[in-house]
């Protein structure tokens, strides 16, 4: 009997009906219960801290703002007008001293309001009438108590709780933990991951040529991936070989294993064979969507310090190896990292988005005024759709009605 690829038969765990694909949304539960509790904290310094997920609330450290603030360019007053300006002025970044009743100082915005001020005026509110030298308002009855005025205190206290543990560190959560005091922020480990890319048929450069294709997959995982709080080690492509890739199975020290292709039957699909020979064991083996119904979970043997391993195998086609990472990477990531779960988003179908009989369906689709507008080029093996989507609905079974709701995954626009 012949040894070539094209001969093989076996699909170890596929089509069997005593093992059927997963329900859309138990796969997405089965990659987060795979996780177990988010990695150990760590702690960062801000910049290095972006994309990981708190650890603790974050509590503030100062009242903010830490003291009355000067709202606006003009004078702190005390008490009413008209007032006698004292020489010199406040700026942001000084300490006054205190203002006596009837008296006026030069304020800018941002700077300490000095004690006994009661307002601030306006630069454009006031004017200094050269025979008297006093400052008055305009109109009168502008510089009520309090006016222009931020008073410390007004946006938290000290210890108030800011975010919860959990929150997505972004640029914005990292403005205001500077602003709230923080140097160094308590953070979970974010997850290592591995990105094997597997088909001899790749190019990592030029056009396709003499049935080979470019490799679409790693330059769109390694962000996605990112995106979502991995710590991207290893991205690499192995051989249609059984060989090198159990051996990378074997030896990867990464949280998390990522592969590309050779999930189906095919000739040299060895990828459920060389989980069987490394001791893996499958949580997920397909799962009833489309596009991406071969992508399946494993847990692999534990690292040599006893740390778990996982791997999502993801489908060759593109369109559904995104459908395996939005619906077991990503979830079984984020668990991971100890980001808290998005809530779901739900918007009307701006027309009729066709299903499959019997599986979810991901369709890549943009947000408009009247709802969710699925795209052209929407099949298995197609970006072009996927590219000017912001979204993926997931279309139950038999499809939604224009007009009816329907549950959107947002795609970052990065
Ligand atoms: N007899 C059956 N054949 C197939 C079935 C099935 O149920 N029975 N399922 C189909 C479905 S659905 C999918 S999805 C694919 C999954 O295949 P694999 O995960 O084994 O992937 P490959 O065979 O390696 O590749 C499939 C396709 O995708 C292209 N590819 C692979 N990697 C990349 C990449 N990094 N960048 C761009 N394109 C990639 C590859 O060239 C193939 O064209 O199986 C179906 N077959
Ligand atoms: O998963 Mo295949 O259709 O799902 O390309």
């Amino acid at each position: 009997m012949s040894t070539s690829p094209m001969n093989r038969t076996t699909t170890p765990g596929r089509g069997d009906p005593a093992c059927p694909a997963v329900d859309w949304e138990r796969a997405g539960e089965l990659a987060r219960e795979s996780a177990g509790p988010p990695l150990p904290a760590v702690t960062r310094g801000l910049a290095e801290a972006l994309g990981h997920a708190l650890a603790a609330p974050l509590r503030a450290l100062t009242d903010l703002p830490p003291f009355d603030t000067s709202a606006m360019d003009g004078w702190a007053v005390a008490g009413p007008g008209p007032w006698r300006p004292r020489a010199g002025g406040v700026l942001a970044g000084e300490e006054p001293g205190p203002l006596g009743a009837g008296t006026a100082v030069r304020i800018a915005t941002g700077a300490p309001v000095p004690a006994g001020a009661s307002a601030v005026l306006r630069r454009e509110h006031g004017e200094i009438e050269e025979s008297t030298g006093l400052l008055s308002e305009h109109p009168a009855g502008t510089a009520v108590p309090g006016r222009d005025i931020r008073p410390r205190g007004q946006e938290c206290r000290t210890d108030d709780v800011l975010l919860p543990a959990g929150t997505t560190v972004t640029a914005r959560v990292l403005g205001l933990a500077a602003a709230a005091g923080y140097d160094r922020l308590a953070v979970h480990r974010r997850p290592t991951v591995e990105l094997l890319v597997l088909g001899d048929e790749l190019l990592d450069s030029g056009p396709p040529r003499n049935g080979r294709v470019r490799d679409a997959l790693g330059p769109l995982l390694a962000p996605w991936l990112r995106d979502n709080g991995a710590e991207l080690g290893c991205r690499r492509r192995i051989p249609d070989d059984p060989a090198p890739l159990r051996a990378a199975l074997r030896d990867s020290t990464a949280d998390v294993v990522l592969t590309t292709g050779s999930t189906a039957a095919g000739p040299v699909d060895f990828l459920h064979d060389a989980l069987a020979a490394t001791g893996a064991r499958l949580l997920v083996d397909s799962v009833a969507v489309r596009p991406g119904h071969p992508m399946l979970l494993a847990a692999l043997p534990p690292a040599s310090d006893g740390r778990p391993r996982l791997l999502v195998g993801l489908p060759g086609n593109p369109l559904a190896a995104v459908a395996g990472t939005v619906t077991l990477a990503v979830p079984l990531l984020r668990r991971l990292g100890g980001h808290t779960d998005a809530e779901p988003l739900r918007t009307a179908a701006a027309a009729a988005l066709p299903g499959h009989p019997r599986d979810t369906r991901l369709l890549p689709v943009r947000r408009t005024d009247r709802g969710a507008r699925p795209l052209p080029f929407d099949g298995p093996a197609m970006l072009r759709g996927l590219a000017c989507a912001d979204g993926l609905a997931v279309v139950p079974p038999g499809g939604v009605d224009a007009g009816a709701t329907v549950e959107v995954l947002p795609l970052s626009a990065g």
